[in-house]
Order: structure tokens, then sequence, then C-alpha cells
């Protein structure tokens, strides 16, 4: 699979568009989170929403989900049809009641049902979203009585939601076959609710080598060459995973 950060910055960055990725396998384009800036960045790089076959989200916070409303809106009034909405069943009431119903009901459209075709996801359990591309959430402790899920795709891949620093979890991952790890940055100290890059530094050398940082702020490039043996991941270029 293919994996395009269409931004990979943190919440409060202005250099860079929110963390919200395009994953592509023959035959599908995923979005993941869908951010208060996606609709700009999906359009900076010359697609349009209908390019996407749906999107998985994996935590109520603008960056990853400001921008539904205009992908709902979108989708049902340009391109006359629902996209695929793949979120984990614990969010899908908040989700609506939380986020999105303030601004897109009208009329006789007044569910979440109404605008996406919602799959609703059991954390732990393997999902294939497409012949290349199956998918497990992982909840990850992020904010107290928030639930946040990352991904683990195809048993190799691991992207991280915003979340606290787990060693564990990742050194587990690793030895459970993941080659890749993508996760989130936070550059200064404390991380309270993100792993810091200071605490990512502590995993061993092996380790770090498969670890891919985003969802940083704009201080980004004086930390280049400060990372470890752990790279940055490049808003909007695509890698292979
Ligand atoms: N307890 C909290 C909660 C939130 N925050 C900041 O708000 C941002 C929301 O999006 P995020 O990407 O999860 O990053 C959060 C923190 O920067 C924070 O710093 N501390
Ligand atoms: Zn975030
Ligand atoms: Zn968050």
């Amino acid at each position: 699979m293919q994996i395009t950060m269409l931004g990979t910055g943190s919440a409060f960055a202005k250099k860079y568009y929110n963390n919200n990725a395009l994953v592509e396998t023959d035959g599908c384009r995923l979005l993941v989170d869908c951010g208060i800036t996606l609709p700009t960045a999906l359009h900076k790089k010359g697609l349009q929403f209908d390019a996407l076959d749906g999107v998985l989200i994996s935590h109520m916070h603008g960056d990853h989900v400001g921008g539904l409303e205009e992908y709902a809106f979108q989708m049902l009034f340009k391109y006359g049809r629902k996209p695929l909405l793949y979120i984990a069943d614990t969010l899908v009431e908040p989700l609506w009641e939380q986020t999105l119903r303030g601004g897109l009901t009208q009329g006789d459209l007044t569910s979440l049902e109404d605008f996406f075709v919602v799959k609703p996801l059991v954390p732990g359990q393997y999902y294939t979203l497409a012949p290349d591309l199956k998918v497990k959430l992982i909840q990850t402790k992020h904010i107290p009585n928030k639930d946040s899920y990352s991904f683990l795709f195809n048993d190799s891949f691991f992207y991280s939601a915003d979340m606290k620093f787990d060693g564990e979890l990742v050194m587990q991952l690793i030895e459970n076959g993941v080659t890749t790890v993508y996760h989130d940055c936070q550059l200064e100290q404390p991380g309270m609710v993100h792993a810091t890059l200071d605490e990512l530094l502590t995993l061993p050398e092996d380790v770090q080598k498969k670890v891919w940082l985003m969802h940083y702020g704009d201080a980004m490039d004086d930390y280049r060459g400060r990372t470890g043996l752990m790279r940055i991941v490049e808003q909007g270029v695509a890698y292979s995973v």
C-alpha cells in the first residue's frame, strides 16, 4: 500500500496541514481522518472529494474530523452520493450528536446515515476494506474519557492516532511483525496528550529504525538531525509501506 500525508502538522501548526492521510491500494483510495484543513489540502493535491472511496476516523478533534461537514455536503450536493465512513462503533453517536449534527441537519436530513454509509468497526477486530487493505482499530490513550483509536493495517503498518507515549505497545507491535510505525510526535515537552520526541527517543535503535514521525509542530525543521534513527514523514510525499 501507498500512503501520502495530505498534512503532517499538529493541531496548531500553520506551516503544515492537519495530520490526515491518503492510503492507496489497487482500487481503493481511503482518507484517514478529515480535519479542518483537509478540503484545502486535498484541493492542493489536485484531488476532489469524489476521488475518495471513504474515510476512516481516529477520534473527535477538529484536526481529525473538522472537515467532515464539507465532505458530506460536497458529496451529497455536488456528487449525489454518500461516502463510506469507517469509524469505531463507540464514536458513531458522539460524531453525530457532538460534532456534526448542528451543521448538517436540514429538512429531512437528520442523521449521520443521511450523509454517509456508516461502517461501525469493533476495536480489536480485523476488517477488509478492499482486497489489499485490512485494518484493525487499537484503542490508545490520548485524552481522559475520550476514545481514540490507532490503526493497524495489513498486520504490518501501525498508524498512531493522537496518543500518549506507549513504548510497550510499540515494542509489542514490532515483535509481532510490524515493519513500519507512523507515530504522532510532539517536539517540545511536556507531552500531556501526545508522545514527545524525547519519549520516542527512548525506544531502542532497532525499533527507531522502523518509526516515522508525523503530527509535528511548525518548528520541525529545527529538529532535523535530532530524531535519532527515526525518520520524518514529509507532507505530500507518497511512501510505500
Ligand atoms: N488536555 C489537553 C487537551 C488538548 N490539548 C491541545 O489541544 C489539541 C487538540 O488536538 P490534538 O491534535 O489532540 O492536540 C491537542 C493539544 O495540542 C492539550 O494540550 N491538552
Ligand atoms: Zn491531532
Ligand atoms: Zn487529538
